[in-house]
């Protein structure tokens, strides 16, 4: 089958964070099962913040990831299943245990400017046979020629495709299109995007990273992702046959997927709520929105300001610990403001 462009529906990972890693083996299967029919070529199933994330930190699973992996794979006949990997939260050990289960394909994750603690991750990935993805994330804050040299080291370790990883949807279409175009410079292997959706340019940033030479695209279906969701799979799956660009999926069957299996399980619709919308305009992590809320309401103060102090800060992922403690340094500025 020839596809322009290769898909990776990310619901079952980047969707763990917008319902607090609550996912069930039932609602992975199901899901699981309906993106294979569509033949979807990758489904990523992991913790949110990927293999090993379950944790107080994080966020503690529901269920365990390695047994939604497992049941993931056991009703995939097409579609390789991946995983998610942030080294220094996963080891070699749990890519190791999650090729056992038969996972296809690893994607390896760092900060935009981090690119050289993937290698030995990379390395062993390659190994174990695994297509093996380089994942930037927060792009936005690494000029596009930094990118490119990072993505660079990743190929250099192996890598078969690095992505450009809109971890804030802080990007414009613009800076979207440059930091592909940088990167296309320098790689001989395919381009990735992942987009997030918290200023309503998911969609037009990946159209833009697609018409720059982007081949490898995510999505996630009904918007299941952190934050306000990804590009929205079945939206951008239309938009690209309106384009005449081939992804090899059916339309139908992921309408109905989105409609009938994966709307039940989001707790409230994806929507650009007023802390989705500040992740993108202050550049902060997608993941780090029900953490803040839940200090936000803990210290009674405004999460958008939690957002805005992050951004500020320029707090990275895996500094989670960092929101609770900006909420009661906001909690007391405002008390002793009061008291004046
Ligand atoms: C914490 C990992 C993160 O959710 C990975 C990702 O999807 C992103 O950076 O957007
Ligand atoms: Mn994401």
């Amino acid at each position: 089958m020839s596809r322009d462009i290769v898909l990776t529906e990310v619901a079952l990972r980047d969707g763990s964070h917008a319902i607090n890693h609550q996912f069930t083996v039932e609602q992975v299967v199901e899901v699981a099962r309906g993106l294979d029919e569509a033949n979807v070529p990758h489904i990523e199933v992991s913790h949110g913040d990927g293999l090993a994330g379950s944790s107080l930190q994080y966020g503690l699973s529901r269920t365990h990831e390695l047994e939604l992996i497992e049941a993931a794979v056991s009703v995939c006949k097409q579609a390789k299943v991946g995983v998610l990997l942030l080294p220094g939260i996963g080891t070699i050990k749990d890519l190791n245990t999650a090729a056992g289960l038969g996972v296809g394909m690893a994607r390896i994750a760092t900060h935009a400017t981090e690119a050289d603690v993937s290698a030995q991750h990379i390395y062993r990935s390659k190994e174990l046979g695994l297509t093996t993805v380089g994942f930037l994330m927060m792009s936005h804050m690494a000029a596009p020629e930094k990118l490119a040299e990072q993505a660079g080291l990743m190929q250099s370790y192996g890598a078969d495709v690095v992505y450009i990883v809109d971890s804030a949807g802080a990007l414009l279409p613009d800076q979207a299109g440059e930091r592909v175009r940088a990167l296309k410079q320098c790689l001989n292997i395919p381009i990735g995007f992942h987009a997030h959706n918290n200023l309503s340019l998911a969609m037009a940033n990946t159209l833009v990273a697609i018409q720059e030479g982007a081949t490898w695209i995510d999505g996630s279906v009904r918007c299941l992702g952190a934050g306000a969701g990804n590009t929205q799979t079945e939206v951008l799956l239309a938009v690209l046959d309106r384009m005449g660009i081939q992804t090899g999926v059916d339309l139908y069957k992921m309408m109905d997927l989105a409609e009938e299996i994966v709307s039940p399980i989001l707790q409230v619709p994806q929507e650009i709520t007023r802390d989705a919308l500040v992740l993108g305009y202050a550049g902060v992590y997608s993941s780090f929105r029900l953490h803040a809320e839940r200090a936000a309401r803990k210290f009674g103060i405004d999460s958008r300001d939690i957002l805005i102090e992050l951004g500020r800060r320029k707090a990275v992922g895996g500094q989670e610990d960092m929101i609770v403690d900006v909420a009661a340094e906001i909690a007391q500025l405002n008390s002793s403001t009061k008291i004046r």
